[in-house]
């Protein structure tokens, strides 16, 4: 692809000197147009995740902001363009700012909204707009015989400046940062990604390439209708196009645009009559739903998908070398409590989970939290992580903290080393990271190829690129391989002999007991012991609450 680029471009370029036939330039024009609006979208919609179809008002604020000024001004229109990118970027600041909490469905509505709201404001704001009469702009000054060529040139350009944009995102901590936000918002916010500035800057920066070609637009038809500039049907088919393409991908728009744009003009030929735009609505929303429905990643990761056909296994793992580092012999001794837990209640509804929860965890030390299923281990972990707000108690944490989920939590569209990116932009300590866990071969490949029992470990070096004085690890044995659990087990003591306090809730006695400095059990919302492996080993209500009578009889404990 890269090496047709510069082909591609220069062929492109050609076209107005070349093929005089205004059909195919106005046809290019419209591609164009549409491209840039597909490729900014993309960025809120593929990148974020955040689908949007509203994302041709933009087209309308740039067109008029640029219409209005020009004429006040006595100026060209494309000096005034850009400032139709500047409303347009300021308006979605103050629409990113009103759905700041918006997701999902409830975003496509306000979205949609907006659009409808402004297209009511450029008919019934006659003042500035000339209402339902439309606005007139200058007709331009040049030979007839080049008529389409600065707007081509000047969409062309725009179109360029779209796509390195949308490269330079990718590429960059803030887009690794919406990509991460489109996968898995919480665990986001959770490594530290300042989700609700990202969706904003992303809004922001997807609507402006759309005003300024709103700007170029409105010159070139030199009449703005406030029913064609707010229309429902360009947000459907930019919508469209970037899904077609391909959603999140850097070509995908453009692609898109390539076959929708024909199609579009098709249809336009075909419907005429009053109803026309109800048609085309039904047509494009028809198709819309069967890409969705057919091919919801679009053509070009489908393209992709079957070049790269390779062996459709998983990479094998590769075994780790790092060996279980021995338990240091002797008493060890811990620092003052790094988390204090005092109190804690906590309810969902009628169900009480936490019910005056209390204990702590000490600095340098490889603290256990056992308890059976559903005693609120994971609540606690929550609590203290900040997901959840206690009912009452208090709980006192070091800053720098960090988390594992009990079902692994990675960015499956990210490549591994920009899962370990997402939360801390430092790839010499990313490599050093993944060398660590033995999976730097892996810094490449898309989280989801891997084994589960890898990606708990990619997961471990994720949080552990935030640098954190304390880890809560929730069930690291979880579904993976002995083989593994002994590499896990083998990397948290290294990790613990340099420093790193843990709290780890587990199932997995054996590794609890061989591992752990100091155990504290939870039945029933609260603590009912605390001690050493050995001591809760031993202790009667922790086997009558927890380990059981298979416990006692396979390690021989008296009751
Ligand atoms: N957000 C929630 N809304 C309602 N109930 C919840 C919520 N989160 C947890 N619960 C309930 O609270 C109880 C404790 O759940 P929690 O996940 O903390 O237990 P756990 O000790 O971690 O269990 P396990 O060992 O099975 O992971 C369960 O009954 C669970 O169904």
């Amino acid at each position: 692809m890269r090496k047709l680029l510069p082909l591609g471009a220069l062929l492109v370029a050609c076209v107005p000197p070349f093929f005089v036939d205004s059909y195919y330039q106005n046809m290019l024009i419209m591609v164009f147009l549409l491209a840039i609006m597909a490729g900014g979208w993309n960025v809120m919609g593929g990148y974020t995740g955040y689908i949007s179809l509203g994302h041709s008002a933009f087209l309308g604020v740039g067109a008029y902001t640029t219409g209005i000024l020009a004429n006040a001004w006595g100026v060209s229109p494309f000096l005034t363009a850009p400032l139709g990118g500047v409303a347009a970027g300021v308006l979605a600041a103050l629409l990113g700012l009103v759905t700041a909490r918006a997701r999902g469905t409830v975003f496509i509505i306000v979205t949609f909204a907006l659009l409808a709201l402004l297209g009511i404001v450029a008919v019934n704001w006659s003042s500035l707009t000339n209402g339902s009469h439309g606005l007139v702009l200058a007709i331009p000054t040049w030979d007839a015989a080049y008529a389409n060529w600065p707007f081509y040139y000047a969409l062309l350009g725009l179109l360029a400046l779209t796509v390195l944009m949308s490269w330079a995102i990718r590429r960059s901590r803030f887009g690794i940062g919406l990509l991460a936000i489109r996968d898995d918002e919480e665990k986001a916010a959770g490594l530290g990604i300042n989700t609700p500035r990202h969706k904003l800057l992303a809004f922001v920066v997807s609507s402006v390439p759309i005003g300024v070609a709103g700007g170029i637009y409105g010159y070139y038809l030199s009449f703005l209708d406030p029913r064609a500039m707010f229309t429902i049907v360009a947000s459907i088919t930019l919508v469209l196009a970037a899904l077609l393409g391909g959603a999140g991908t850097l070509w995908g728009p453009v692609i898109g645009a390539l076959l929708v744009e024909p199609f579009s003009q098709w249809t336009n030929q075909q419907f005429t009559g009053p109803d026309a735009g109800a048609w085309r609505l039904v047509l494009f929303g028809g198709v819309l739903l069967l890409v969705v429905l057919f091919l919801p990643h679009g053509i070009l990761p489908e393209i992709q998908k079957r070049l790269k056909r390779t062996p459709a296994t998983a990479p094998v793992g590769k075994r780790l070398d790092h060996l279980p580092v021995a338990r240091p012999s002797g008493p060890r001794t811990f620092g003052p409590a790094l988390l204090e837990v005092t109190g804690l209640h906590k309810g969902f509804g009628g169900l009480r989970v936490l019910d005056g929860c209390s204990f702590d965890v000490k600095r340098g030390s490889i603290t256990g939290l056992i308890g059976p299923n559903g005693s609120g281990k994971t609540t606690v972990f929550n609590l203290v992580h900040g997901l959840l707000r206690a009912d009452s108690g208090t709980i006192s944490r070091p800053p720098r903290l960090a988390r594992t989920y009990q079902l692994t939590r990675l960015f499956p569209r990210l490549t591994v080393r920009e899962n370990l990116l997402a939360g801390a932009r430092r790839p010499e300590k990313a490599m050093e990271l993944l060398e660590f866990i033995g999976l730097a071969d892996y810094a490449d490949k898309l989280a989801d190829s891997l084994s589960y029992g890898q990606q708990k470990l990619v997961e471990l070096a994720q949080v552990l690129m935030l640098d954190p004085d304390l880890v809560l690890l929730d069930e690291p044995a979880g579904g993976i391989n002995p083989t593994q659990i002994e590499q896990m087990a083998g990397l948290i003591r290294q990790l613990n002999s340099s420093g790193t306090t843990f709290l780890i809730v587990e199932h997995n006695m054996p590794l609890v007991l061989s591992l752990c400095d100091e155990v504290h059990v939870l039945a029933n919302g609260h603590r009912i012991a605390s001690g050493t492996p050995q001591e809760i080993q031993r202790d009667p209500l922790v086997l009558d609450a927890y380990l059981g009578a298979d416990f006692r009889e396979l390690h021989g404990t008296n009751s």
